[in-house]
């Protein structure tokens, strides 16, 4: 893996507050890098300080090889940034956005004009060229950032949850095209609290509390031995009445964790108690599953909290 990003003991401190603690990990070229933790669990201030927007307390990181303590300046002018929140101006139109994006990047002229015509090709945002940005829905105002975030072609990109809050139809549409850019060799880094997405990603990391608590696949994840703890098994429960039947179980003997899933029950058991919960679920079907990758941030969340306690 050519390593793009690589993050090296990174410590952040806000005064006496710990926001990122010893995190290290490697991002590789092209790789499409999924990045979940509950919210505050320091996501943001980790993409601040590879973006050069905060220096860490301890640590480094470098982005494309350059130091992120030497050379911010540099990098941002190598990586796209989109947030929730990106700066677009509502009350300008699409065009004037791009125009004024290109122009912070110092792209004008035909320049400009050549790359307006390659976005608006890539995100199908023609027809809304002279629209006030106020009055586009969710999923086209996050391809409007995205356009203007890789305005100037970066070969790294960070989007710290590109697809809160918009449709599930225009969040498929926005990941076609980061798979798309990927796929043209553009590194992504994207943050996000949908396991959905996380799924799509090449690989995952998971931060909790200010570290690091796993990096790997998802398949890699689901093996690992803190989300399967020795003793435990984990079982899809399909029963008739789903919700009545999660009261119940959790008050059972040797349930560890349970929670509906579709239509069903995931609950992670006790070896020993399987067979004596099995029978007090009046013949629902119980049956052995690796976790689903939300299992696994659970799972490892409490491991880790009772570790801590
Ligand atoms: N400039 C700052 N000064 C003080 N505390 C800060 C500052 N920036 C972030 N924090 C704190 O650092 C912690 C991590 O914040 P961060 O925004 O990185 O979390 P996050 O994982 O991105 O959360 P979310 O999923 O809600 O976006 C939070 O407790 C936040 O309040």
């Amino acid at each position: 893996m050519t390593p793009v990003i690589t993050v090296d003991g990174m410590t952040i401190r806000f005064g006496s507050f710990t926001a990122v603690q010893d995190v290290s990990f490697q991002v590789g070229k092209g790789e499409l890098f999924g990045f979940l933790g509950p919210n505050g669990s320091g996501k943001t201030t980790i993409i601040k300080a590879l973006c050069g927007l905060l220096t860490p307390t301890e640590g480094t990181g470098t982005i494309l090889g350059m130091d992120i303590r030497k050379h911010a300046a540099d990098i941002r002018r190598h990586v796209g940034y989109m947030s929730q929140k990106f700066g677009l101006y509502e009350d300008l139109t699409v065009a004037e956005n791009l125009t004024f994006y290109a122009g912070v990047y110092g792209i004008k002229g035909t320049q400009a004009e050549q790359r307006t015509k390659e976005l608006l090709a890539l995100t199908g945002m023609e027809p809304y060229l002279d629209r006030r940005v106020g009055a586009l829905s969710g999923g086209w105002k996050q391809r409007l950032s995205l356009s203007c975030a890789i305005i100037h072609s970066p070969q790294v990109l960070f989007l710290d949850e590109p697809t809160a809050g918009i449709d599930p139809v225009a969040r498929r549409s926005l990941w076609d095209l980061f798979f798309q850019l990927s796929g043209e060799g553009v590194t992504f880094f994207v943050t996000t609290h949908y396991m959905d997405e996380a799924e799509r990603c090449g690989r995952v990391g998971y931060i909790y509390l200010s570290k690091l608590a796993a990096i790997g696949t998802v398949a890699e994840l689901q093996q690992l031995p803190e989300a399967n703890p020795k003793g435990t098994v984990r079982v899809q429960i399909e029963a008739r009445d789903a919700s009545m039947e999660l009261t119940r179980l959790r008050s059972m003997k040797g349930v560890r964790e349970a929670t509906i899933f579709g239509r069903s029950i995931h609950a992670l058991v006790e070896q020993d108690d399987l067979e004596a919960i099995r029978q007090q679920l009046n013949g629902a079907s119980v049956e052995t599953i690796v976790p689903s990758l939300e299992d696994v941030f659970v799972t490892l969340t409490y491991e880790i909290m009772k570790e801590r306690r």
